[in-house]
């Protein structure tokens, strides 16, 4: 494929030359939830890589993307394909570390300082920058942490794990094996890992610095140390005066590979990359279920009672590790950020569409209340007519619509379906995979939520 992108760079900058500069506009039916913030980081292109960018941040629209293929046609011309994509927050590549802790990460500091749970994930293909950002971030971390601004005494503990598959190591041990259990309080408990006092900047980047020596890197075809495990660096803000620890974790995800790039290295590494593969499909599950929880309970608050999505997170050791995090019975105020790591080349053009597509799904718009209860009385009634037209605004792309609903199935009828009937109804349609058909379901699951 490499080398077809190669022979048509010329044919490939025309076509992109001669598209609209200002195409329709997405329409955004919602604003970001309250606790989630998804963004997408593109990185410089490496100059010794010779393609040109397949990511083009559109001109008449904020965070989207527009990113352009090109594909072999049966007769012989390359065609481009074309895709956008719509996160909470671009950053360009000439945007810097520094910038993006500034406007997105700062505030998550003082937010564990007074007790909150604030998580980060980088997120992204082998090569995107996952631990470039993470690791600038730990440090630019240290130095709000350390430099006297916060108001009141905290003594600060670190803990780095990583997990490969699901056996779990402390990073500050030398990869010491240790495990994953639960307490009697139902918290996880890294049993056996070391945590660290820091005192200062200086000692929380050596901290980082140990660990760092210790993570598991393998070669792939787009990196030549890439990190075959997720790295979880836990910050803990001890409050010795209400007892309530603030957590921050900074978690530097491994490198969603796609298959062709491990083929070359045998079985071993196939296995590797299916468990990498499960558990962030069970993380993507997780931070979306969560995400809905937290629209609903703003949406509904007191009125929405047990009827809250199932958040799957005993299904990977990284999403028990992060119980804090996902648990819908926690009462822990929690934040979360995910950064979409992407490489703008052309010849990582595929990846590049998944880590968007993954990051697209993350996001649970809040549809104002008002709009909300408005569409909800109105939709009961729908016909199926009326139906189709909604399904079709709603339903993204490819569209689920020919099997989803019966001929005279009405909007009541509809939205009393259970999850698992309308995901087997949506799968029946041509194209739709099972995540297009979660991410149409917890729309209607907004809309039929009876307060
Ligand atoms: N924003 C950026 N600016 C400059 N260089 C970058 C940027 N992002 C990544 N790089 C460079 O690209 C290379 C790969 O980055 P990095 O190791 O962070 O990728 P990764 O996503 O963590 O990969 P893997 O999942 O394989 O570990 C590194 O040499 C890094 O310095």
């Amino acid at each position: 494929m490499e080398r077809f992108y190669l022979e048509n760079i010329s044919k490939y900058r025309s076509l992109v030359d001669g598209l609209d500069p200002f195409p329709k506009p997405r329409i955004s039916n919602g604003k970001p939830g309250p606790n989630m913030t998804v963004c997408a980081r593109i990185r410089p292109l490496s100059e010794n890589e010779g393609f040109p960018s397949s990511i083009f941040p559109r001109a008449n629209q904020k965070n989207v993307v527009e990113i352009h293929d090109l594909y072999h046609h049966p007769k012989g011309v390359p065609i481009l394909k074309s895709s956008d994509y719509q996160v909470d927050r671009i950053f360009n590549p000439s945007s810097t570390t520094s910038q993006i802790y500034e406007e997105l990460i700062a505030d998550l500091v003082p937010y564990a300082w007074n007790g909150g749970v604030g998580t980060l994930f980088a997120y992204g293909q082998t090569g995107s920058g996952k631990t470039f950002t993470i690791s600038q971030v730990e440090s630019l971390t240290a130095s709000t942490l350390m430099n006297g601004t916060l108001d009141g005494e905290r003594s600060i503990y670190m803990t780095i794990i990583d997990l490969a598959g699901n056996a779990a190591f402390d990073l500050l041990n030398s990869r010491a094996p240790i495990s994953l259990r639960e307490d009697a309080s139902g918290a996880t408990q890294m049993v056996g890992a070391q945590e660290h006092q820091v005192f200062n900047v200086d000692d929380m980047r050596d901290v980082v610095e140990r660990a760092t020596a210790f993570r598991r890197t393998a070669p792939t075809l787009k990196n030549p140390a890439s990190s075959r495990s997720h790295a979880i660096c836990r910050i803990r803000i001890r409050n010795a005066v209400d007892s309530s620890d603030g957590l921050l974790y900074l978690v530097d995800l491994a490198g969603s590979e796609a298959a062709r790039d491990v083929a070359v290295h045998g079985a071993d590494r196939m296995r590797e990359t299916k468990q990498i593969n499960i558990s962030l499909s069970v993380l993507k599950n997780c931070i979306r279920a969560k995400a809905e929880v937290d629209t609903a309970r703003t949406l509904f608050g007191e009125k929405l009672g047990q009827k809250v999505p199932h958040i799957p997170f005993r299904q990977s050791a990284l999403t028990r590790v992060l119980k804090h995090v996902f648990d819908p019975s926690s009462t822990r105020a929690c934040r979360t950020i995910v950064i979409a790591c992407v490489n703008p080349s052309l010849a990582d053009v595929g990846p590049t569409k998944n880590t968007l597509r993954f990051a697209e799904l993350l996001r649970v718009l809040v549809p104002a209340t008002d709009e909300v209860d408005a569409e909800r009385k109105s939709a009961m009634h729908w016909t199926s007519v009326e139906l189709k037209e909604w399904i079709t605004e709603n339903a993204g792309n490819p569209p689920i619509l020919s099997n989803t609903i019966a001929p005279r199935e009405s909007g009541a009828q509809l939205f009393k379906l259970s999850s698992k009937e309308l995901e087997y109804r949506c799968q029946k349609c041509p194209g739709v995979k099972l995540e297009q058909a979660r991410a149409f379901r917890s729309i209607l699951w907004q809309m039929y939520i009876s307060p």
